[in-house]
């Protein structure tokens, strides 16, 4: 007779969580994708937290590895090393039990045959490690690579700097644009008229289903608030995708038109003015090769950029960009600028702006339009109009990083400037 099937032993949420968030490194470490789209393989509280430490590995990797230089004359293989790293960020940052995180690991580099023999590699070594915790706390405060922390200090100075590093790592609360008065629980009123929540589930929020808000970090919601009172212009939104400052500028009263050359990415601006309510005409096209039959009152160039101004959101991203991302896309940049400013009447705005630290990807391409284009002028910012410190302000446009507004929880960082045609 034939026996029933051995039952499968559950695995614990805990250890899926950790496989899942193992899968995940190895898909932004090895594979080059975003941490958003990796597969942790999971679902619900599973998945999130699988996520949740994926992305503390990724912010903490650089005294991770630190320390395992302290203890191994060796750097284990890849798949070991990730789970060497987890453990060690999970009892150091995470406060987690240290029994726990080991025999997880451990259990982790038994499951296949490529780390099954470094097992006792792991337990030992690890053992030493989380009993180390004065070596863990002598270890230096996380960088970002050169190519970025460069030029950002020389732009910025050294003391920005390590403002900029312990923003990144303290994280983003979650920042909602209300199209309509709304209150929930918990928010409080930044100066922009942006709500802030320390999190949350976006989709189990009051005014999720009616649409009386988006989510937005208050930095991304500032740039279409600079052109003030929109009522009845024509606003070309060129760069739209997911459709943020789209949905902004319609909520205002403009008659926007909101292009992208990414068809996938224009479903999500579909489905959030379906959400919200909100009407923009939608197009998909490529701004280096589309022409508006009429010029616009006014464009928003939210341009493709390294997003390296929103690194507290996706500690992934000092992993997957380079300094070769930075010529292509300033490239770009420069030529979407002028496209941008042939599509706006005389005297007509263009804001343009992008979500990077980096000064060639903002004060530099505006200071470079300005002798391209005769007539070409920045209209003056006021910082303090937003509540935001002088040291925001630029000659050329508003400068925010993530080191501002310190004790509110920071800000993305990104560059904005409005230009105004002859
Ligand atoms: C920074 S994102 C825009 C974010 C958007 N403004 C928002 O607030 O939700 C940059 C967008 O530029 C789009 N893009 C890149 N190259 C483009 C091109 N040549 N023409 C039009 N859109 C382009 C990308 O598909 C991407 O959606």
């Amino acid at each position: 007779m034939s026996q029933p099937p051995a039952a499968r032993r559950e695995i614990p949420e805990s250890l899926s969580a950790r496989m899942g968030a193992i899968r995940l490194l190895s898909h932004v470490l090895r594979d080059g994708r975003m941490l958003g789209d990796g597969a942790s393989g999971l679902t619900g509280p599973a998945a999130a937290r699988a996520l949740r430490l994926a992305g503390l590995v990724l912010r903490h990797m650089g005294q991770a590895d630190a320390m395992m230089k302290v203890h191994m004359d060796r750097q284990p293989a890849a798949k070991v090393r990730d789970i060497l790293r987890l453990a060690l960020v999970e009892v150091f940052v995470d406060g987690a039990a240290a029994h726990g995180v080991v025999n997880d690991a451990v259990a982790m580099a038994r499951m296949s045959p490529r780390t099954v023999k470094q097992s006792g590699l792991v337990n030992a070594v690890l053992r030493k490690m989380v009993d180390d915790r004065s070596a863990w706390d002598a270890l230096p405060a996380p960088a970002l690579p050169g190519w970025l922390r460069g030029p950002v200090a020389k732009a910025f100075g050294k003391d920005r700097i390590v403002g900029i590093e312990a923003a990144h790592l303290a994280g983003a609360p979650l920042d909602l644009t209300p199209q309509r008065p709304t209150e929930i629980d918990g928010a409080t009123v930044l100066p922009t008229g942006s709500l802030r929540l320390s999190g949350g589930q976006v989709s189990t929020l009051p005014g999720f289903e009616s649409g009386d808000w988006w989510v937005q970090d208050a930095a991304a919601a500032m740039p279409a608030r600079l052109l003030g009172d929109v009522t009845g212009l024509r606003v070309l939104d060129l760069c739209a995708a997911p459709g943020g400052k789209t949905m902004q500028l319609a909520a205002g009263g403009a008659n926007v038109t909101a292009l992208d050359v990414s068809g996938k990415r224009l479903r999500r601006v579909h489905q959030n003015l379906e959400r919200t309510g909100l009407q923009a005409e939608v197009i998909e096209a490529d701004a280096l090769e589309w022409s508006p039959e009429e010029p616009f009152d006014a464009v928003l160039l939210d341009a493709p950029c390294t997003a390296t101004g929103t690194i507290r959101r996706h500690p992934d991203l000092p992993h997957l960009r380079t300094s070769r991302d930075v010529e292509a896309l300033t490239k770009l940049q420069y030529q979407l600028l002028d496209r941008a400013l042939a599509f706006v009447r005389p005297g007509g705005r263009v804001v343009y702006c992008t979500c990077s630290l980096l000064p060639v990807e903002g004060e530099n391409q505006v200071a470079a339009a300005l002798k391209r284009h005769d007539g070409l002028t920045v209209e003056p910012l006021d910082p303090a109009a937003f509540g935001l410190p002088e040291i925001a302000a630029s000659a050329l446009g508003l400068r925010l990083l993530p080191d501002l507004w310190p004790d509110r929880g920071g800000m993305d960082g990104f560059f904005m400037s409005v230009l105004k045609r002859a």
